[in-house]
């Protein structure tokens, strides 16, 4: 292979992790209530910014909340589905891991909320 063929392989390569990346987006959108909702939420959050004209600071800081949010579910998303993966059967292992991802999502949760208050409320 030349160099000219190894880099448009390297090409290939890039866009198809593009291509990767998004399916997972969409096939956790199309399964995932949850991630419904944040996306939902994410819609919501950028009109009601558009409205109250956020400062360019406040714009770095609620894409970064939402951004994570979505990341997160996504994260979050992947790990049940390996845990279902290794094991159908009830096992406290598996409870627990479940459980640690759900709580990593709530906890960016609440922080989210927050600071979407202090952010809206400073507009009132
Ligand atoms: N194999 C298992 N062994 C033990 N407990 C489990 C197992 N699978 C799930 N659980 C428990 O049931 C809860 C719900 O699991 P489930 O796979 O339905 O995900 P979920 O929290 O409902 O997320 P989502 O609604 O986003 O799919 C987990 O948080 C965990 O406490």
């Amino acid at each position: 292979m030349d160099l000219k063929d190894r880099r448009i392989s390297e090409w290939k390569r890039f866009y198809e992790s593009f291509k990767f990346a998004w399916s997972g987006i969409f096939q956790t959108f199309k399964a995932e209530r949850n991630f419904q909702i944040h996306v939902f939420i994410t819609v919501l959050v950028c009109i009601g910014g558009l409205a109250l004209h956020f400062t360019k600071f406040e714009w770095i800081v609620i894409l970064f909340l939402v951004g994570g949010m979505l990341a997160f579910e996504l994260m979050n998303t992947a790990l049940e589905r390996v845990v279902d993966l290794v094991t159908k059967e009830f096992h406290p292992l598996a409870k627990s891991a479940k459980d640690a991802a759900a709580g990593a999502v709530f906890i960016y949760a609440i922080l989210s909320v927050i600071i979407g208050i202090i952010i809206v409320s400073n507009h009132f």
